[in-house]
């Protein structure tokens, strides 16, 4: 990793020193009694990273020693242990969760789930300037992550390629999954160490840094902003925007040049939303990330292809509520009708030239959206969801909504819906009958109030079907299915994960001596460490089942509340589950359309979610909860008994 790519503590011209003895990591050192250290993974500018093991929960872990330097004065360890505590409090997808924290002989650690996939640094390096709908993709999931940060007053501060981990490089960028590392830990040592003003420490990494960052001046969630639109630069050119000899050079031009204007043909509304990340001056950025996220929408409608706003248009929810990410769904097969009917949203600064490309930006996003922001107010080591009350089903979901006037439009709406629906219910029809799925129906056993497993009474063995309940205090029964488990991706061969900067075949965690011997991961499904639900009232919990790999249809269910905010997906009721090959499991991050939802998985250790598809949606209203039904697959790990 080259010089300028790396967190540098720079400047340094006051004595800070490391005041406590480097703690003298080693394989097979245990932290904790908990944590048992397996290899280095790597380090950096605040220290040094290494593969763990929770020896409790047999899970593989990240653990990442902050070097004394970082971390030194004497009120440090409390500062850090707060921050520690506020970063464990986002949860996002695309958050690499603090699981938790500790001091060892002085010396702090943060404790995280581990994070496989490669860097994007490295995809870049690789591959050379992305397809800006990719591009687009990634940084949808960085905002998003960022608006859930940034609403906790956590500022990331050291964004940057070699922070953003892809677990699935996948062509199709609707399949990428996005997770960001050190959310928290830059702002620990920035805060620890001071500004360069104050104690002549810098921190952050210069390519990356925004001219506030540099020159000491306050820095708020726009400072992420501009690092991660160099990073969207980086991604769309190939190359990274400032470059320089000398760090200082490279101080310099973040805090004059322009950067470069990007030499691969992409939109204008592309370039605009580009330039409107890292402008020089923070007033004159985005101001916020949900500001980003609209323009990044905008830019999203102008790549789709034109084939995919049918399909889009009629399976995705519809809501009225632009502050939710959540759009109305517009269908325009007529780009006439379409320019007819859009209109610029007024918050975007510049929407006159968003929208001279032609596309409404209502059009829902083909690639599944950010996964709704959750804040979760509760202490490390695990963050905790809130319980979603039991849930009234909503009318049927309109799944059209057609809002040119014309005739002719209306006759494509029509006509695109019932093709879907057609095609949807033939292949249920043949999904139902072929994959066997009313077989070895195992329900799991949902607890709290949230009602028995099997609302539609199923024994598995007639098609799930659902009757809007009446009762909110009851458990929501279940929908026709208006989408089948179709198209499943093939079986693939684990990926290879870049550790260092280094490709090496997948890290594979010990997996339980039980697990199956045909399991085709055995990997660390990132995301089922820190961020999952805890078992607790609320949260259902698998029963035993034998080993192997199943399709499991579960019921989840989310809501918003007054003000728009999402609760999380939880897993509410397990319908029906059919053994499958484990060879047929697709690898994690092929995780569709639901990557929330992987977040909220029970933790339970008889089951991993590998795989999730949209079986039906509620429409959702604002202050309405709302409820899907999810296929997932699932596979489970251990021997009968054994949970
Ligand atoms: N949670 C994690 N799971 C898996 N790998 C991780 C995790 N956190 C960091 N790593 C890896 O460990 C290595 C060292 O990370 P670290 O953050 O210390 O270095 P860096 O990103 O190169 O530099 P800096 O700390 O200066 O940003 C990197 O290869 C990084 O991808």
């Amino acid at each position: 990793m080259s010089e300028d790519n790396k967190t540098q503590l720079a400047g340094q011209v006051t004595d800070s020193p490391a005041k406590s003895p480097a703690l003298h990591i080693t394989p097979g050192m245990v932290l904790k009694g908990t944590y048992r250290i397996d290899a280095e993974l790597g380090s950096g500018g605040m220290g040094t990273v290494f593969r763990a093991t929770h020896l409790g929960l047999e899970k593989i872990m990240a653990v990442k020693v902050l070097s004394p330097r970082a971390v030194s004065t004497p009120d440090s360890l409390a500062r850090f242990e707060r921050e520690a505590k506020v970063a464990g409090k986002v949860n996002h997808p695309a958050m690499t969760h603090v699981i938790d924290f500790g001091v060892e002989q002085g010396t702090p650690y943060i404790v995280m789930e581990f994070v496989a996939g490669k860097e994007l640094a490295d995809i870049i390096e690789r591959e050379g300037p992305m397809p800006p709908r990719r591009a687009v993709a990634v940084m949808r999931q960085i905002v998003s992550l960022l608006r859930a940060a940034h609403a906790l007053g956590i500022v990331h501060r050291d964004l940057k390629p070699a922070n953003v981990k892809v677990l699935h490089d996948a062509a199709d960028e609707s399949q990428l999954f996005v997770k960001v590392l050190d959310f928290g830990v830059a702002k620990v040592v920035d805060d620890v160490s001071g500004q360069l003003t104050s104690e002549g420490m810098l921190v952050g990494t210069p390519a990356y840094m925004a001219p506030e960052q540099i020159s000491g001046k306050p820095i708020d969630g726009r400072t992420d902003l501009y690092s991660a639109g160099l990073i969207f630069h980086e991604m769309l050119s190939g190359t990274r925007a400032f470059k320089g000899e000398t760090i200082a050079r490279l101080l310099l031009a973040q805090l004059n040049d322009p950067p470069p204007a990007l030499t691969v043909p992409v939109p204008d509304i592309v370039r605009q939303t580009l330039q409107k990340f890292y402008e020089k001056r923070p007033e004159d950025r985005f101001q916020d990330a949900a500001e980003a996220d609209r323009a990044l929408m905008a830019c999203e409608d102008v790549l789709r292809p034109p084939s995919a706003n049918l399909v889009a248009a009629a399976v995705l929810p519809q809501s009225s509520d632009s502050t939710s990410g959540v759009r109305t769904l517009t269908l325009h097969p007529n780009p006439v009708e379409a320019d007819a009917a859009k209109k610029p949203p007024s918050s975007v600064a510049f929407s006159d030239s968003l929208v001279k490309e032609g596309k409404s930006i209502e059009e829902p996003a083909l690639v599944a959206p950010p996964a709704p922001v959750v804040v979760v107010p509760e202490p490390v080591p695990v963050p905790v969801s809130p319980p979603v009350p039991p849930v009234p089903v909503a009318p049927p979901p309109q799944a059209v909504q057609p809002r040119s006037s014309s005739g002719k439009g209306t006759l494509f709406a029509v006509l695109g819906v019932a093709f879907v629906l057609l095609v949807g219910g033939l292949g249920g029809a043949v999904w139902a009958w072929t994959s066997g799925r009313l077989a070895g129906v195992i329900p799991f056993a949902p607890t709290g109030d949230r009602g028995t497993p099997t609302d539609s009474g199923s024994t598995g063995s007639e098609p799930v079907a659902t009757r809007p309940s009446t009762d909110p205090g009851q458990p929501t029964e279940l929908t026709e299915p208006q989408e089948p488990v179709k198209n499943e991706p093939p079986p693939t061969e684990p990926e290879p994960t870049v550790v260092a900067g280094t490709e090496t075949p997948t890290e594979t965690p010990e997996a339980p001596e039980t697990a199956p011997t045909d399991d085709p991961q055995g990997t660390p499904e990132t995301g089922e460490a820190a961020g999952d639900a805890p078992q607790g009232e609320d949260t259902p919990v698998a029963e035993a089942v034998a080993p192997g790999c199943y399709t499991v249809v579960v019921a989840f269910e989310s809501s918003r509340d007054g003000a728009g905010k999402y609760e999380p997906w939880m897993p509410r009721s397990v319908d029906s589950r059919t053994p499958i090959n484990c060879s047929a499991v697709p690898k994690f991050g092929e995780i569709n359309n639901a990557q929330g939802l992987y977040d909220h998985w029970p933790d339970s250790p008889s089951e991993k979610l590998l795989y999730s598809k949209p079986l039906s949606f509620q429409p959702e209203k604002k202050g309405e909860p709302n409820t899907r039904r999810m296929v997932v697959k699932a596979y489970t790990r251990v021997s009968e008994g054994t949970r």
